[in-house]
């Protein structure tokens, strides 16, 4: 039996605060270790500049190399389609039932969980491992899931130091030709120089 945290997520491109996210789960919910899970589509959002679900897989697989406790895994990349969580948590619960599922999101991600698909499904397969973030409180999360059977069993909280950074803020400062130094691990910012994504102008004079 082993205690699994996943972090869902579209990683366009991974950063220090999904790393800081998974650590502070791991450390805190007693969890053997944390798989960064990237999504083929994500289901309630647009992607802009996408390298690409292989790439954004491969960027995440650079971002844990230093970290043991962290693991990469291709299940949503390789199914295709939408990336819906229930249907992931099937899977990995029909791969190895004996094992505790965490799901880990952000508080802004566990807010919209009523309309995921099959939200108490998602409850029954896994616990919620929400982390603070942007202000969003405990109660709001709870107000928000309170409706949902297994809510009240199935969603815990856990700290996280208070990082205001996304994969957003790093797509625009990379678009406006800022450096990412320190805000992505080193390895993913090579690979991102070296192939110049998210760059306005990636190719000068091509
Ligand atoms: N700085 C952060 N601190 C804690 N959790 C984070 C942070 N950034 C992202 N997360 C969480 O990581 C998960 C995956 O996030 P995602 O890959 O969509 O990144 P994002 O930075 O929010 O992306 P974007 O800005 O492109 O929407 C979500 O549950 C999100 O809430
Ligand atoms: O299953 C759903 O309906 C669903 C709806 C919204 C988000 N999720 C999952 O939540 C995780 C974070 O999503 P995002 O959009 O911040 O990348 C990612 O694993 C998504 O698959 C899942």
């Amino acid at each position: 039996m082993a205690r699994v945290g996943i972090l869902g997520g579209t990683f366009n491109p991974p950063h220090i605060g999904h790393l800081v996210c998974a650590a502070s789960a791991r450390e805190q919910l007693g969890l053997d270790h944390v798989v960064l899970m990237p999504v083929f589509v994500p289901p309630h959002k647009t992607v802009t500049d996408d390298p690409g679900p292989q790439e954004r897989l491969e960027l995440c697989r650079l971002a844990v190399a230093d970290d043991p406790g962290l693991r990469v895994s291709a299940l949503e990349v390789e199914r295709g389609g939408p990336s819906y969580t229930v249907e992931t948590l099937r899977a990995l619960q029909d791969a190895r039932p004996e094992d505790e599922r965490w799901f880990i999101v952000g508080g802004d991600m566990a807010q919209s969980l009523p309309t995921w698909r099959e939200p108490e499904g998602v409850l029954a397969l896994a616990t919620l491992a929400v982390a603070e973030r942007e202000g969003i409180t405990r109660q709001d999360v709870l107000d928000r899931v309170a409706g949902l059977a297994g809510a009240a069993e199935r969603v815990r909280f856990f700290d996280v130091p208070r990082m205001d950074l996304s994969s957003s803020l790093l797509r625009r400062r990379l678009a406006e030709g800022r450096t990412v130094r320190h805000l992505v691990p080193a390895a993913v910012e090579r690979r991102i120089d070296e192939r110049g994504f998210y760059r306005r102008n990636p190719y000068p004079g091509g």
